[in-house]
């Protein structure tokens, strides 16, 4: 599976390769220069040919050292380049001196002010090398100056190519988040760090994507990866395996899914499990319904939802292959799951929130304890225990997951929500990412925090991201309901008996990625309901 690596991560594996003496920091460096450049014309062939005109703005570190071999690189390719250096030579590192006197050998080296930025023809292409993964605090307001005032020269009406090295410079590859000045009078308009990201067209970083990177607060430019040289070491020896969050499609997207999901084997209807899905009261049972249709189409051998005994006469009119039976009290609840042979429960979409829900919450964690039997909790089943969270932490145990979006997880959690607002490392602000490992392990089960960018992660520490930006961007997803459709894909894929053997977050990971890829398949227009439709369409694409 294809991992995502935090800055430390990627500075542990650069030190461990550089150690076992496979490769030199001067090396790593000549690469991710000369790879950045095959990747913007990979990008841009028709930049290749032209042999234009190109800017490169060099920082204090060795994000500026890579800076100097891409400029040097373009110089060789026959391009115009001028570089502008934010910093002082003596204090750069041994590595990105050398690239930096290499450089001066072809040309000058401007001092980097938003004046001198500012003169001259408007280039064809602009490299952000001021500021990569080194960041610990928010740029100097100069820098982002200069850059915009490159992108705006007077002279030339063509719009800038953008290519950041390693991050848009000033964002916290960790987290995603740009670092802000605390006086926002400071930071506004071009002075803004946000903005570097926005007007970024291609991102290229190094060996592995960075957390941050697959998180849409980064920009929704595109992100090249580059082949440093790192794979000498393999990533287990540096980083114990559940450390490092794993990319949700991974490489083999098909084969994974068969291999998590046990989806395709024989059996019959029993061996493929037995759902229960708990619906709302009267007209509150589409969400429960959307949730059940979408586990039957998962592959649940069968499938049985629980409304109160008023809702019974409206779900019958509209159910046929979903069983149907009276659940109207969290002792109903208790009584259903004596049937041992209901291997998943989900609950929560339309259920209302309040102490009735909270108690089957309750009835359903007691009575899946120690069973090996799956829980998925949504929606309101979360945002009943806003005011005693502790109450459902108790309870929870390995074999649950709850998925909630950012509301529902700033309910349950709130002190970690705030701190993924506080975009500054030293005031302990978190990631998307750290926050969820840190909920789950409060939890002691599965968390699937939702939203463009899908962050899981387990009481053991394993973490996953599902991004869909870029080429898996899929804006319609945001539709009412689409949640208890998710809810519903994973009840139906823990309710296997070949499931057993998966973890839930391996399991939740393949619903994420089912769910997004249905509505990849349907497309612009879609609603809830047309998303349980295409997964037949989405089996048969992955060969089953
Ligand atoms: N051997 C390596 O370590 C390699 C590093 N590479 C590049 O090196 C980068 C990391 O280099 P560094 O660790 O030197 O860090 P950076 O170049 O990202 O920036 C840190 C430098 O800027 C200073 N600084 C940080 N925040 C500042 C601020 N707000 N205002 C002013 N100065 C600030 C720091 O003191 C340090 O000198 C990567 O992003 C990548 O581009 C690549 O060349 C691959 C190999
Ligand atoms: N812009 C987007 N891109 C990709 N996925 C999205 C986007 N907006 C929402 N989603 C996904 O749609 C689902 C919405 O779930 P939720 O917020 O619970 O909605 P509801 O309560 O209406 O069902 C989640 O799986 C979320 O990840
Ligand atoms: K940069």
């Amino acid at each position: 599976m294809g991992e995502i690596l935090t800055s430390a991560q990627m500075r542990a594996k650069e030190r461990r390769v550089m150690q076992a003496g496979e490769v030199t920091g001067l090396g790593l460096m000549e690469r991710a220069g000369q790879g950045v450049l095959d990747e913007t014309f990979r990008k841009f062939p028709d930049l290749d040919k032209c042999k234009a005109h190109a800017v490169v703005l060099c920082g204090p570190g060795n994000n500026g050292g890579d800076g100097f071999v891409i400029a040097r690189g373009l110089f060789e390719r026959g391009w115009k380049v001028e570089v502008f250096f934010w910093g002082k030579a003596e204090k750069l590192s041994d590595d990105a001196r050398q690239m930096h006197d290499a450089w001066a050998a072809l040309g000058p080296i401007h001092s980097m002010t938003p004046q001198s930025a500012g003169q001259g023809e408007r280039p064809t292409l602009l490299f952000d090398a001021m500021f990569g993964i080194g960041i610990s605090r928010p740029i100097p307001i100069e820098c982002a100056l200069s850059f915009h005032a490159v992108c705006d020269r007077a002279s030339g009406d063509k719009k800038v190519i953008c290519i950041a090295v390693d991050c848009p410079s000033g964002v916290d590859v960790d987290t995603g988040a740009t670092l802000l000045r605390d006086d926002p009078s400071r930071a506004n308009g071009d002075t803004d760090p946000r903005k570097i990201a926005e007007r970024t067209d291609l991102c290229v970083t190094f060996h592995a994507p960075k957390l941050g990177h697959c998180l849409a607060e980064l920009g929704r430019h595109p992100v090249a990866v580059v082949d440093i040289g790192l794979d000498a070491v393999p990533a287990d020896a540096v980083i114990p395996p559940d450390g490092v969050t794993r990319s949700i499609p991974p490489v083999a997207p098909e084969t994974w899914l068969k291999e998590v999901t046990g989806l395709g084997r024989g059996g019959h209807k029993y061996t493929r499990g037995h759902a229960l899905i708990l619906a709302g009261g009267v007209g509150k049972g589409g969400a429960g319904r959307m949730a059940a249709r979408a586990a039957l189409r998962t592959g649940a051998g069968l499938v049985t939802l629980g409304v109160p005994s008023e809702a019974l006469a409206e779900n019958a009119a509209h159910l046929n292959a979903i069983m149907l039976t009276e659940i109207s009290s969290a002792k109903d609840v208790s009584q259903a799951l004596e049937d041992t042979r209901l291997s998943s429960v989900c609950l929560g979409p339309g259920l209302g929130v309040g102490m009735e829900t909270r108690d089957r919450v309750l009835a359903v964690l007691r009575a899946t304890a120690s069973d090996g039997r799956r829980a998925v909790l949504d929606a309101d089943a979360l945002s009943s225990f806003a005011d005693a969270p502790e109450v459902m932490f108790e309870a929870c145990h390995e074999n649950v997951v709850i998925t909630p979006h950012e509301g529902e997880f700033a309910r349950l959690f709130p002190d970690l929500a705030e701190k993924v607002r506080i975009s500054d490392p030293s005031k302990q602000g978190l990631g998307k990412v750290e926050a969820t490992k840190l909920a789950a392990e409060r939890l002691g089960a599965t968390v699937l925090l939702k939203g463009e960018a899908t962050v899981l992660a387990d009481q053991r520490g394993a973490s996953a991201i599902h991004s869909a930006l870029h080429d898996r961007a899929v804006p319609w997803l945001g539709t009412a309901g689409a949640g208890d459709v998710l809810a519903g894909i994973i009840a139906g894929l823990t309710a296997h008996q070949v499931a057993a053997t998966s973890a839930m977050i391996d399991l939740a990971a393949a619903a994420v990625w089912l769910h997004a890829q249905a509505a990849r398949s349907f497309g612009p227009g879609l609603i809830a309901e047309d998303l349980p439709e295409q997964l037949p369409k989405v089996f048969r694409e992955c060969g089953f």
